[in-house]
């Protein structure tokens, strides 16, 4: 099994469990993802934790090792549209949903974060929508959720300088929630939570989710998987991934 999936005292935390491959997503992980979306819509719960074990690597994003089998923008929209579709599903949930970046969040792992209402980061992680070197777009929402985000040229700026930040540059920017420094930083941010009646985390996720749905949230996702297939097909990203997963051969 690729993630676990525990509810203890109506709090939900799923955890990406592939240290050795920097928790990259694959197929088990999406399942994994659909099953997080679907009990915490049905559950009693007061929020949701998204996690990885390990401290090197919240998320390397998509594994590229399986998804480099993906030629044509067919076969890349399925895979991107599955993804896409789950995110949504995490990013509107009745419930707020918390990020707990335990290491590096790259590329797709740096969408599931954004995905989040909150990003809490440990002081020693890098993360970045670094898509951009391998000649493709975000193509899971997160460039969509990044705009809903950040103010638009700090969005702007992060998705196209395609490079890891720093935690530091992270809270200048407004991605990051909180640094967590302390496990007891962890702790306050949680008794914090924990303090206010679940009705009225609810209610005040309802309204977010009132605007997402006027302003076509939805749509404009559609759209950032569309074009992010187009650009999978092309050589650029099939050359730029062939010398990621051969790096060792050099
Ligand atoms: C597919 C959707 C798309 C999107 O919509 O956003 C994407 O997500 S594109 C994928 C973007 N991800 C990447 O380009 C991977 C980038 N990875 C890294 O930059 C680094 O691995 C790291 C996350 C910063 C961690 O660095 P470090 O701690 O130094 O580890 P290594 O680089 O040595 O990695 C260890 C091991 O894991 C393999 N690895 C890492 N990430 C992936 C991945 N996403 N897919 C497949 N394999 C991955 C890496 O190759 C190493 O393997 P070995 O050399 O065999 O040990």
């Amino acid at each position: 099994m690729s993630y676990k999936l525990e509810i203890s005292e109506q709090i939900m935390t799923f955890t990406i469990d592939r240290p050795e491959i920097r928790n990259a997503i694959n197929e088990d992980v999406m399942v994994g993802l659909e099953e997080l979306a679907q009990k915490a819509q049905e559950s009693e719960i007061r929020y949701v934790v998204i996690t990885a074990s390990g401290s090197q690597a919240f998320c390397s994003g998509g594994d590229l090792s399986v998804f480099h089998e993906l030629k044509t923008e067919a076969q890349a929209y399925s895979m991107l549209k599955r993804m896409g579709d789950v995110l949504y599903r995490i990013k509107t949930l009745p419930v707020p949903v918390i990020a707990l970046v335990n290491g590096a969040a790259v590329g797709g792992g740096c969408e599931i974060a954004t995905a989040c209402d909150y990003r809490l980061i440990r002081e020693h992680v890098k993360c970045g929508f670094i898509q951009g070197t391998l000649a493709i777009t975000s193509g899971w929402g997160g460039g969509t959720y990044l705009f809903e985000t950040l103010q638009h040229d700090r969005a702007l700026q992060m998705l196209t300088e395609a490079r890891v930040y720093t935690a530091a540059e992270l809270q200048q920017n407004g991605w990051a929630t909180e640094v967590v420094r302390t496990d007891e930083d962890l702790h306050n941010f949680f008794k914090s939570m924990n303090k206010i009646q679940p009705e009225v985390h609810r209610a005040y996720k309802a309204i977010a989710i009132r605007k997402w749905q006027e302003t076509n949230l939805k749509d404009r996702v559609d759209a950032e998987i569309q074009r992010c297939a187009e650009l999978w097909a092309e050589d650029a990203h099939h050359d730029a991934v062939d010398s990621f997963l051969n790096k060792g051969n050099k």
